[in-house]
């Protein structure tokens, strides 16, 4: 059941104890409950999602961050690679975590980011050939919106049918996708088409996979939770922020922490409940490093500053952040075909919304793209003669493109007047490494979040090249009549004034990994173990994007739902 206060729990003992209700939370949450006699606890700070109509509505989901009550509302520390600028890093702050804000892109990554993550655990069944399975289990695919024919546009045996969360192709055409495919045909050595990024080879750019079904989001709520929450053994808080693991006991030596602190603001004192089997953490890749951290778990150095006693020394908690680069390229575009004006006119969105509300199709059936795909540097580009090539091996990419048909540029209104198309050219094998850190010891004050964007000379050769590539791609003749000159810095063309403008416009794709990552067992480094456990620590995983020792070669909910289903076996198979 869901409850909303923790006197309403009916006990206070459970057999896991679940932290976030989020993408991969809300997957344990079902799975472990799948067992009747397994009682399971999910605490999540945030709201529930029920009658959110931006969390339902897919074109609308854009509106949900950042800045409101279903966000975190971190704010990213100054940025040395981006000019000392600061800006916000969204978190979903609800039942689905980021899966009921975020975007809805729906894919699985390179098969060459799980083989090396197998590789570099040491455990095979990391592997993608192992990982893929999971494919099956976890996804639907169901017709787009719109009903057409999808012959073409996807690889159906990359994908699954029977499994619990709709995937659908673009449910409402776009005025310039005949373009984008048309530019794939007319430059295909740089930018080939691709039939389908779902099944483990990314290269190429083709159809969006979305996180659609019926025109409705599918979130990890939407889905996993809502199939699992009338079971009894199933309970479910929220407005429940955890505020701390607490030891409970030593065991093989290591301490064990099955009490778990939460509160619903910091003017409450807090509730304890126990965990007989584990502790799951599933707080994401900010709150779950916090989470440890304020335990006790992380850099002696940093807890003594901030008096907080240290249980397990491990300085690798928090540190090895990565995320995915996101760099905006805005074109004037001509005509009214863009969305631009849908956005802009209040009585031709209100038609939409109707539409939508009526038969839940259109514009608004739809996420914000239709179109995106996974590239590469040439093989002679100059940067490879000092710096060794940062992605996951040949087949993997270094950048993605994404066809955006209106003006897109985080944190900046869309003009008044003009039409536009933004070309998104993101850098998906950064070697900058950030860091999550407490600000306090108050579990209330939000940790410092510092992705120390484009801070190597990869990153800022290879997002200077993908800046100088989406220039190529809007300039093939399929764009004649269409594109009609860069807007604003885009304009640049030396490499120094390209820098310039990088770093005065890019931030974040809002993919943030690697704060808890998963390493070998005897590795020096590293936050969990390759069946996720927390080293040093007895009764603790951590089941999220933060376990992730790269950023994937994709949006990060699918790998991570792959990799909560995998958690989940590991975790019954551990327990019986
Ligand atoms: C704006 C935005 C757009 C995105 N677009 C896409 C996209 O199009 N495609 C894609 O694949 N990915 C996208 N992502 C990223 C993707 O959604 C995430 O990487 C993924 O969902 C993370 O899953 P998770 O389980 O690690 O964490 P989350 O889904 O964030 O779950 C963590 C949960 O824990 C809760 N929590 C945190 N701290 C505590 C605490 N102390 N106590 C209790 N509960 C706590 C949170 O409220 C949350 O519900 C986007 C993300 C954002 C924010």
């Amino acid at each position: 059941a869901l409850y909303t206060n923790p006197s309403q729990l009916p006990r206070l003992t459970y057999d896991y104890i679940i932290v976030g209700a989020g993408t991969a939370g809300n997957v344990l949450a079902n799975r472990l409950t799948e067992n009747p006699k397994t009682q399971v606890l999910v605490l999540e700070a945030g709201v529930s999602d029920q009658g959110v109509l931006a969390a339902i509505v897919p074109f609308l989901g854009p509106t949900l961050t950042p800045g409101t009550q279903y966000d975190w509302n971190y704010t990213v520390t100054p940025q040395t690679g981006l000019n000392g600028r600061t800006f916000p890093f969204p978190r979903g702050r609800m039942l689905g975590g980021c899966s009921s804000v975020n975007y809805m892109v729906h894919q699985y990554g390179s098969s060459a980011d799980f083989d090396k993550i197998a590789h570099l655990t040491g455990e095979p069944g990391w592997a993608w050939n192992n990982i893929k399975q999971n494919i099956y289990k976890h996804e639907k695919v169901v017709p787009p919106a719109d009903g057409h024919n999808t012959a073409g546009q996807y690889i159906p045996a990359n994908h699954g049918t029977n499994g619990i969360l709709p995937v659908s192709l673009p449910g409402a055409s776009q005025a310039i996708d005949a373009r984008v495919i048309a530019t794939t045909q007319e430059l295909a050595s740089e930018f080939p088409y691709s039939k389908d990024q779902g099944g483990g080879d990314v290269l190429g750019i083709g159809w969006v996979q979305s996180s659609i079904g019926g025109g409705k989001r599918s979130s990890s709520s939407s889905t996993y939770l809502a199939d699992a929450i009338k079971r009894p053994n199933l309970s479910v808080l929220i407005n429940a922020q955890v505020t701390k693991l607490a030891k409970t006991g030593t065991v093989d030596g290591k301490p064990s922490f099955r009490a778990v602190h939460f509160s619903c603001d910091q003017n409450t004192n807090p509730t304890v409940v126990h965990a007989k089997k584990e502790t799951i953490l599933a707080a994401g890749a900010f709150g779950t490093p916090q989470i440890l951290q304020l335990s006790g778990i992380g850099d002696k150095a940093d807890l003594t500053a901030l008096n907080i006693k240290t249980i397990v020394n491990n300085p690798s908690v928090g540190k090895n952040l990565s995320d995915h680069v996101l760099m905006p390229n805005i074109f004037n575009v001509a005509g009214t075909a863009s969305l631009d004006g849908l956005m802009r006119d209040t009585t031709l969105f209100s038609v939409a919304l109707n539409l939508w509300n009526t038969t839940k199709t259109g514009t608004l059936a739809n996420g914000i793209v239709s179109n995106l795909g996974f590239l590469r540097l040439p093989k002679n580009a100059s940067i490879f003669a000092t710096v060794p090539d940062p992605s996951s091996g040949p087949t993997a990419s270094h950048w993605e493109l994404i066809v955006a048909n209106f003006f897109l540029y985080p944190g900046v209104a869309t003009p008044s007047t003009g039409s536009f198309m933004t070309l998104i050219s993101a850098l998906i094998s950064p070697t900058s490494r950030g860091s999550v850190t407490l600000a306090s010891s108050n579990p209330f004050t939000k940790p410092l979040i510092n992705p120390n964007f484009l801070t190597t000379a990869f990153d800022i050769y290879a997002i200077r090249e993908a800046v100088k590539a989406s220039k190529r791609f809007a300039s093939a003749y399929a764009w004649a009549g269409y594109v009609l000159s860069p807007y604003g810095g885009l304009s640049a063309t030396s490499d120094a004034d390209i820098d310039a403008f990088v770093r005065e416009t890019a931030s974040t794709m809002f993919h943030p990994v690697g704060t808890a990552s998963m390493t070998a067992k005897d590795a020096k480094w590293g936050v969990v173990d390759p069946d996720l456990r927390v080293k040093g620590v007895e009764g603790v995983r951590v089941v999220d994007a933060s376990v992730f020792p790269f950023v994937p070669n994709a949006h990060t909910q699918g790998p991570t739902y792959l990799l909560a289903e995998k958690a989940a076996e590991l975790i019954i198979s551990s327990c019986q």
